[in-house]
């Protein structure tokens, strides 16, 4: 009953603002991305050096991974945002959302009026130069609701980002199945639909001739309900 009403408003949303972006569809098996321009080049700049103004990022201890047992720094910055209480977990951590700045909520809402998708959360990266990246992951955690997509928002440098087939990594990949590579655009969009990240890992890989900066934004949605033997994601609301 709760999603019939959530996919109306949703629906509604849509309706009301249709944003004039060229979408390009990427296809393989079980990969389903959508990419467009979101922003222009002036208004990209401009959030970029708003973003640089506003955003705090994780320091100490939260700006840490454990591999092995061991810390090591995160190679590049991150922070979270959202609706007040969330929390998320990654990377076997748990973040507490900090609330939506302007900045923020007006890129969430253009990526809203763009897909008609609603996003309570953001994931932030910043890149310094092309010596920063993220490893090979899935962003399949349990608590992101599963309908939604990842939508991708990308200010700064342009960087390589490769998707590869869960039964495809390795040197001995069981099966050949090709990556898929794109360029992320400054003011890009990208979403990744279910059930891409069910069987597609991805990364941004080094890229040593970069200099510039980069930050990108994930919106995802949480959801709010427990499931099973999981806390709810929210402390208080
Ligand atoms: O920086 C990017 O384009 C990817 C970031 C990413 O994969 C993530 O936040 O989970
Ligand atoms: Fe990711």
């Amino acid at each position: 009953m709760q999603n019939e009403e959530d996919e109306e408003a949703e629906l509604e949303v849509l309706a009301e603002f249709s944003h004039p972006v060229p979408w390009q569809k990427i296809e393989a098996q079980g990969l389903d991305l959508d990419y467009a321009l979101l922003f222009s080049k002036e208004e990209a700049d401009a959030l970029f050096k708003q973003l640089e103004e506003e955003v705090m990022y994780s320091t100490g201890e939260e700006a840490k991974v454990q591999v092995f047992g061991k810390l090591h720094n995160i190679p590049r910055r991150q922070a979270t945002y959202g609706d007040a209480g969330l929390r998320y977990t990654y990377s076997g951590r748990t973040h507490l959302a900090c609330t939506w700045t302007p900045t923020l909520e007006y890129i969430r809402d253009a990526v809203t009026n763009a897909t008609g998708h609603t996003f309570n959360f953001v994931l932030i990266n910043r890149y310094r130069d092309g010596e920063d990246h993220i490893g090979e992951h899935r962003d399949d955690e349990k608590e992101l609701d599963p309908v939604c997509p990842i939508a991708s928002v990308s200010l700064g440098a342009a960087r390589d980002f490769v998707l590869r087939h869960r039964d495809a990594r390795g040197k001995r990949g069981a099966r050949r199945l090709e990556p898929v590579k794109l360029q992320l655009a400054h003011g890009s969009l990208l979403l990744m639909n279910p059930p891409t990240n069910t069987f597609w890992y991805h990364s941004l890989p080094v890229r040593k001739k970069v200099r510039l900066p980069r930050i990108n934004l994930t919106f995802r949605r949480i959801l709010l309900i427990s499931r099973g033997e999981e806390p709810a994601n929210v402390w208080s609301l």
